[in-house]
């Protein structure tokens, strides 16, 4: 048992606005102190009547400049290397809102080396798999969103999620040893780092997609990504089963100060409510003699619970903005952080036995006391033995007659037909070896045939009969060479065609083939992203406009175009495409050299087997070239061989970590993808909604008004309809094609669309006339045709308001 507090770490995010006045300072012993100064005079805002320094001690603060990388190096790996021990641990990040939590935890979206502590954690556990050939590991992941006191999973593979309500609820069951379960949320398994990361990457996309304006997934819910670790050493009868907890907590801020109403209100409640049950717990785990602690009062502590006091390494990361006006956060933020520093958790090795490996041991092991209990009691068994059984006695006997140590023992075990088995041959050995005692020579099988008597018989010594031991040697030596030719060219054989199966099937990077890889991303004049390879489980399922707005229509998709052109990620997006092929570009060359070695190695060995042919050739005729003595032409190629492999598997390793970070951009890229998309549905709606004549708005927000009331619902139920109607209307506000069409005066509506239109203008007439045509009415002249007219209007209306907000932009 490891028992250990919780280790304290502050990660200050950079800025470039006022900071407040802190220091940082390393004391002697390894920690880190981290003082705020703040005078009387300069507290805007901050009742200070007492204290002008506040000063926090950390196990080491990482100050604005700190990387990613330091960050993962000493925070994460030390409690990455506890988790592939056996130990459980658990990486929370806490902090206000903004202050780099998310950042810290996940990463940033732009560039590979703002990669966070989740995705650099797992490749470095899959890294140490690879390293540890003396284990077998297996690695599941699951991705639990708590939203509201709700539990969501991230990467429930049944559902596509466009709300997070979509998501399959996950809740929580006690057994009676009072150990927590979740119910419904999936633990999938990962093979490797990519496999790992598509995950990762699906859970983040769900949360991203099932985020509402109202509900911003990162700052107004908890995340625990956790990654479970078995490992189990072959043959043996233990695994080890641990599980590391990679945290996101909600924003910390107080609600008194962040001063909202209505829905975020009720959210800023939960996420204070937990957050404080979370505290809570913290004090009661800090003061002495405590007996009850409150884990069950919030769902995100009864999920924590072992990682707070229990069988855990548990590190906290507080995340600290140190702009002026958030100094009073960072402070309360250092104030908990100290009192999670006071509790003390007992990890223990998480071993067991595997079930299925202890029921063979014990098979055995009755097996083994039923023959020594046979021997004992002098019950004999009478069946015969089995040819597996003689053949495995006569290896050992083998064994046991090649030792040259006198003191070797022959086991058998209690088995009265196997010692009478051994007993037996070896009197047909001993009796051999009287008769003739060169007959018997180390070596000699026991199964093999008895040497033939006609050679025993004449003697060694005469000429004729060397010369014919000679020749019967030379021969014994070219057979040996010609069976091993045999063999290479049936492995080279092989070779080729798995090569070619290979490179037809469009070659996998993962085969060192990339060189002649056809995965380059397109032209970036193509559509956006749309020469990237599409990945892994998101391939196929969850193109954004399938699972947000459905196909798009040609209008929405040029404006998609304009709007996509104004975004401001569309730097970073387009920087990153070309990193992308650049990096496609460096793999295509690493690959080219890596084939090139291959070939390399190839043609090398084919010549050492050319070489060896003609020297057993010249062997047989001339006699004068001595096989047993080494070839040095032979030698010198191997010498080229192992550099050639030498340069092999250092190219094939840069590929490998060429692909990672391709696979990363990838991410990066898809991510963007789904922002920008959601961003431009936001922006959509937007637009539709200002489509609409000003009386139809006012009558649909009074409507809307009506069923507001009252702001905040008591049961969740109530509430998540709520959410769920606000979240409808607002993708209802996006015109339908039937509603341009309705504003079109050229088009002859259908009986459907005359009646959907009289009721529209009816309930219109009073105030409007005739919907307001003239702000509808087109001047392009249109096709005639129902949905192209749709489309078009649909786009003329998206340039317009773009034209106007850029023509506003500019102005400013
Ligand atoms: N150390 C850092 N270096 C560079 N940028 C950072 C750093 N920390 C945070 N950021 C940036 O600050 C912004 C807010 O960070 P982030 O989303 O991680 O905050 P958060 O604490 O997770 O907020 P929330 O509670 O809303 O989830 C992001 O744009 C992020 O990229």
């Amino acid at each position: 048992m490891v028992k250990q507090t919780i280790q304290i770490f502050a990660r200050i995010k950079p800025t470039k606005k006022i900071a407040g006045v802190f220091s940082v300072d390393d004391e002697e012993h390894g920690n880190t102190n981290l003082e705020f100064l703040i005078p009387h005079d300069l507290a805007d805002g901050f009742v200070n009547n007492k204290k002008e320094t506040y000063r926090f001690k950390f196990q080491k603060v990482f100050d604005q400049g700190a990387k990613q990388e330091d960050v993962f190096e000493n925070i994460a790996k030390p409690v990455a290397d506890s988790v592939l021990s056996g130990y459980n641990g658990t990486i929370f990040a806490y902090g206000q809102t903004g202050s780099g939590k998310t950042f810290t935890i996940t990463g940033g979206a732009e560039r590979y080396s703002d990669r966070g502590i989740i995705p650099r954690t797992l490749s470095y556990l899959f890294q140490q798999f690879q390293k540890d050939s003396t284990k077998v590991y297996t690695t599941h992941i699951s991705y639990l969103e708590i939203y509201n006191e709700c539990g969501y999973d991230l990467l429930d593979p049944r559902h596509e999620a466009a709300r997070l309500e979509d998501l399959q609820k996950v809740s929580i069951m006690e057994d009676p040893e009072q150990n927590i379960h979740l119910k419904n949320l999936s633990s999938q398994q990962a093979a490797n780092e990519e496999e790992a990361l598509n995950l990762l990457f699906l859970g983040d996309t769900n949360r991203m997609i099932a985020e509402t304006p109202m509900n911003q997934a990162s700052t107004r819910s908890h995340c625990i990504f956790t990654i479970h670790v078995s490992s189990r050493e072959p043959g043996s009868a233990t695994v080890r089963h641990s599980k590391l907890h990679l945290v996101d907590l909600a924003g910390s801020e107080r609600v008194g100060k962040t001063g909202v109403g209505g829905q975020l209100l009720t959210e800023a409640k939960y996420i204070n409510l937990s957050l404080h049950y979370l505290e809570q717990v913290i004090i009661a785990l800090s003061e002495k003699n405590r007996s009850h602690i409150p884990y069950r009062n919030s769902m995100m502590t009864s999920v924590l619970r072992d990682s707070l006091g229990g069988n855990c390494m548990t590190t906290m990361i507080a995340t600290l903005s140190v702009e002026k006006r958030n100094i009073d956060e960072s402070i309360s933020t250092c104030r908990f952080a100290q009192r999670v520093a006071l509790i003390k958790n007992e990890a223990v090795l998480n071993e067991e036995l595997d079930p299925g490996l202890m029921i063979i041991r014990l098979k055995r092991e009755i097996l083994a006391l039923k023959d020594e209990l046979a021997m004992v009691t002098g019950e004999q068994r009478t069946d015969q033995l089995t040819e597996d059984e003689l053949q495995k006695l006569e290896e050992r006997m083998e064994v046991f007659l090649e030792d040259s140590d006198p003191e070797a023992a022959l086991d058998v075990g209690a088995d009265m037909r196997k010692i009478q088995h051994c007993f037996q041959k070896l009197k047909i050995l001993v009796t051999e070896r009287r008769s003739s005692p060169s007959s018997l020579r180390r070596g000699d099988k026991l199964s093999s045939p008895l040497p033939d008597s006609t050679l025993d018989v004449e003697s060694d010594s005469t000429p004729q009969m060397k010369k014919l031991k000679e020749l019967l040697q030379q021969r014994d030596n070219e057979i040996t060479i010609l069976v091993n030719m045999l063999k290479k060219e049936k492995k080279r054989a092989q070779d080729a065609v798995t090569q070619l199966s290979t490179s037809s099937n469009g070659h996998s990077l993962s085969q060192g083939s990339l060189g002649s890889s056809g995965t380059e991303p397109a032209e970036p004049s193509g559509r956006l992203f749309s020469g990237l390879q599409t990945r892994g489980s998101l391939a196929g399922d969850s193109p954004l406009h399938h699972r947000i707005g459905g196909e798009m229509s040609l209008g929405r998709q040029e404006a998609f175009e304009i709007f996509r052109r104004d975004h401001v990620d569309i730097i970073t997006i387009e920087d990153n495409k070309a990193l992308l092929k650049q990096r496609f570009a460096e793999a295509k060359a690493l690959g080219e050299k890596v084939k090139l070695a291959r070939v390399k190695v190839n043609e090398l060995k084919a010549q050492i087997e050319q070489r060896r042919m003609q020297r057993a050739a010249h062997g047989v005729i001339s006699s004068t070239v001595d096989l047993a003595e080494p070839d040095p032409v032979e030698e010198e190629l191997r010498v080229h061989i192992e550099e050639e492999k030498k340069s092999y598997k250092a190219t094939f390793g840069r590929l490998k970590g060429l692909k990672t970070e391709i696979e990363h951009l990838q991410l990066l890229l898809e991510r963007a993808k789904v922002k920008l998309q959601r961003d431009f549905e936001v922006w959509w709606s937007e637009e539709a909604a200002r489509l609409q004549p000003q009386e139809e708005r006012s009558e649909r927000s009074a409507s809307e008004n009506a069923w507001r009331t009252p702001a905040v619902s008591n049961t969740k139920s109530q509430k998540s309809n709520h959410k769920t109607r606000e979240f409808d209307s607002s993708l209802s506000a996006v015109p339908s094609a039937s509603d341009l069409r309705s504003f079109n005066p050229s088009h002859a509506p259908t009986s459907r669309e005359s009646s959907a239109r009289s009721h529209l203008e009816s309930r219109t007439a009073s105030t409007s006339s005739l919907r307001a045509p003239g702000k509808l009415v087109s001047p392009i002249p249109l096709t005639g045709d129902q949905q192209t007219d749709a489309d078009i209007l649909a786009f003329v209306q998206a340039r317009q308001s773009l034209l106007q907000r850029k023509g506003g932009s500019a102005n400013k």
